[in-house]
């Protein structure tokens, strides 16, 4: 990459916050209507969705929409999981319905931004199943958010 070129973050390249929104918006409708997923998410608070898209933006490199917007924290955010007991079905149920979410609303699709995407969302949910299973909070209060890039592929604003 030439040198003094700016990368753009994760939360620039998929639109920002309109975009990581609308992702959670239809995600979390397709998940009410998932027979294996109802269950899990039936009581969840009105703001959920859009706490999701906020605290992803955040860990993407955008604004503090979480921890600022909504107050939140990364350990708050894990204190949501605890006692949920979710399993690696549900889990992989949770990633597919999300992928095809973002086909559909037509996320950015190149190779390099799926990869992070991925590779994010294959971390974030196996984490969620290891907190969902136990009643104690591995992330203290205070704990920064965790942050994400573009990894080992690069950027395709390097072509
Ligand atoms: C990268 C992966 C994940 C992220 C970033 C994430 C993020 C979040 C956030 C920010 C909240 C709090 C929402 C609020 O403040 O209203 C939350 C709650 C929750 N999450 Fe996750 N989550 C992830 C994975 C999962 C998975 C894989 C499942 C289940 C299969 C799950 C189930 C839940 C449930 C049941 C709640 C509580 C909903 C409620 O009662 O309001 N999460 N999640």
């Amino acid at each position: 990459m030439e040198q003094g070129k700016v990368v753009p973050t994760l939360y620039e390249w998929a639109g920002g916050q309109a975009a990581l929104e609308k992702l959670t918006e239809v995600f979390y409708s397709k998940v009410l209507q998932d027979e294996l997923l109802y269950p899990v998410f039936k009581d969840m608070a009105p703001g959920h969705s859009r706490h999701v898209a906020h605290f992803i933006a955040e860990v993407f490199g955008g604004p503090r929409l979480y921890t600022e917007g909504d107050k939140g924290s990364h350990a708050t955010m894990v204190a949501h999981h605890l006692g949920k007991m979710l399993d690696e079905r549900k889990r992989k149920r949770w990633m597919d319905l999300l992928l095809e979410t973002a086909d559909e609303v037509g996320l950015a699709a190149d190779p390099e931004f799926r990869s992070a995407l991925v590779g994010y969302l294959e971390w974030g949910s196996r984490i969620a199943v290891i907190n969902s299973n136990t009643d104690e909070n591995p992330v203290k209060e205070g704990e920064p958010m965790p942050k994400w890039g573009w990894g080992a592929t690069g950027g395709p604003y390097e072509g």
